[in-house]
């Protein structure tokens, strides 16, 4: 069974000795991010941070790096495995499998419990008080401290019978009230405005549940076909269902054992400054505010001595964190399963951290490429208008399609073949017609349109590769010597003292 509470995950975490269980008084005020930004840098052991300073009555601890890499450089992918019940050794291409592992079979829907630990303290009404709490600040530009980094948005449709979980930032501004990112083609974003288009003039209900089942979150941060309830699906995932309860002052309904509870309501009419932010791309642009919808809050509910878990997003080739390791490698899981969908030869997807997962490198099988009898120009145009025109696509700037000789998890192979083969002008195929992703900084802050294009296909094999020859041999030791010379070189490496 996936680690179904963070509990269990940081047992999990404390096992493989990749926990830091820090007992010492640390300042919420930028200081625990500065570790936790650090810890993703120098890959150390996940900290577990107990005695937050003005924390009190069990609110809150902070987990912080949930999804970074691990601290065993033998294991880079153990914590993503852990929340997935992989094995320690899972690669990259595990995970990516695991959360595609449900797409043929049946929704399994929660079931609704009486209660479970996020009953364990109830705050309501008059006592709920933000402000009061050990909120974060991640980044000295931040405009406001992020309680949000990491906790489920549970958001209904108004008519429809679908409940979306996703991650969408918010920060605290007042003692009952946040402000949050709710950003177009994110399912958030379509049901507020069907919210709004219904009619109904009532503001939404909302739950955002923090310290959620880590499959649960990685679900949230998946990008589903619109119209799936991510809980169903993470049930089919997990082949059994997921235990809710229901909220206290609205009919939403949340894991069981979430760590914490926000409850509240969304307004359809009011909004405030939020940002700026430190963001995935690893810049925190001092202009970025813009005006976003305003959470009300109206309860709180949270397990005795809860625990926050907390992303603090950066630099991803320093060290990725879980903007990277998880929107990135689960975009790249829907943008797999798109293009195998359509039918193309493609094995796999991924997009590299060196690239701040701004650009994706696609993989496909020469041999059935060449069957296609294809070239570049249709290929790439296929791809391209795919992967472009789709929601999984959004944050996908550059695909860079590469052989089954690349792997696409290595960015020194990626690089080599980008490097190499594609020529610059005749092998790319730009896209100025298709949604941009609006956080990227060039466009954002760069010269062009900022909600349209700044989209590129790099075809990066050989003409050759395309009638499914490789008319090289390739310079390096693996591919450029017979077995037996490579093995009696690896017999005599040590008696040589190399
Ligand atoms: C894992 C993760 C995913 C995030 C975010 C974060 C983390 C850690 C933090 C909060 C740290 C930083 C920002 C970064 C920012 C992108 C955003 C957000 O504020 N707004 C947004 O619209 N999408 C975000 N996502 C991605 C989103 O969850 C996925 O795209 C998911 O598929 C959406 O679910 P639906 O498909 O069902 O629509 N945040
Ligand atoms: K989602
Ligand atoms: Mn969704």
């Amino acid at each position: 069974m996936p680690s179904e509470s963070i509990m269990r995950f940081v047992e999990a975490l404390r096992r493989d000795g990749d926990l830091a269980s820090i007992d010492a008084e640390v300042d919420p005020h930028l200081e625990v991010a500065a570790i936790i930004r650090r810890v993703y840098e120098q890959r150390a052991k996940a900290p577990l941070f107990n005695n937050v300073k003005g924390a009190r009555n069990g609110l809150y601890r902070i987990l912080g790096a949930p999804g970074g890499l691990s601290s065993d450089p033998k294991f880079p992918y153990r914590r993503l495995a852990r929340q997935l019940a992989l094995p320690g050794d899972a690669t990259l291409g595990d995970v990516i499998d695991k959360m595609l592992s449900a797409k043929k079979s049946q929704p399994l829907p929660p079931v609704h419990v009486a209660t479970g630990p996020c009953k364990e303290n109830i705050i309501l009404g008059n006592d709920v008080d933000l402000t009061k709490l050990p909120n974060p600040l991640l980044n000295r530009a931040d405009g406001g401290d992020y309680i949000q980094t990491l906790g489920i948005n549970i958001v209904q449709h108004p008519t429809q019978d679908w409940t979306n979980w996703s991650i969408a930032r918010a920060m605290v501004t007042d003692k009952n009230k946040m402000v949050g990112l709710i950003m177009k083609p994110q399912h958030i974003a379509r049901l507020f405005d069907a919210w709004k288009k219904s009619g109904s003039g009532r503001d939404i209900p909302y739950a955002i549940a923090l310290g959620a089942p880590p499959i649960a979150t990685m679900a949230a941060s998946m990008p589903l076909p619109a119209g799936v309830s991510e809980a169903e699906y993470v049930g089919a995932l997990c082949g059994s269902p997921l235990e809710l309860v229901k909220c206290e002052t609205n009919d939403m309904y949340v894991p069981a054992n979430s760590e914490i509870v926000l409850e509240g309501t969304i307004s359809i009419s009011e909004t405030a400054k939020e940002g700026p932010f430190g963001e995935m791309h690893g810049y925190s642009f001092l202009d970025e505010n813009s005006q976003q919808p305003i959470y009300n809050v109206t309860a709180i509910t949270h397990r005795n001595d809860a625990i926050l878990p907390v992303c603090v997003p950066g630099r991803s080739s320093l060290g990725p964190d879980e903007t990277h390791t998880m929107i990135g490698t689960l975009a790249s899981a829907e943008m797999r399963q798109l293009l195998q969908d359509a039918g193309l030869p493609v094995t796999q997807v991924f997009t590299p951290y060196e690239t701040q997962v701004i650009w994706a490198a696609v993989q496909v099988d020469r041999k059935r490429l060449a069957e296609m009898g294809t070239n570049a120009q249709e290929l790439c145009n296929k791809i391209g208008s795919l992967v472009f025109r789709h929601k999984a696509g959004m944050q996908v700037h550059r695909l860079l399609v590469v052989g089954d000789d690349i792997d696409p998890f290595d960015f020194n192979d990626v690089t080599w073949a980008y490097a190499t083969r594609c020529r610059p002008y005749l092998d790319e195929f730009h896209f100025e017609d298709v949604p941009a992703y609006p956080l990227v900084p060039y466009m954002s802050h760069g010269t062009g349109t900022k909600l349209t294009g700044g989209k590129v296909v790099a075809n990066c094999l050989l003409p050759a590769e395309y009638k499914g020859q490789q008319e090289w041999v390739t310079c390096d030791f693996e591919n450029g010597y017979p077995e037996e010379i490579k093995k009696k070189v690896l017999s005599r490496w040590a008696d040589f003292g190399l």
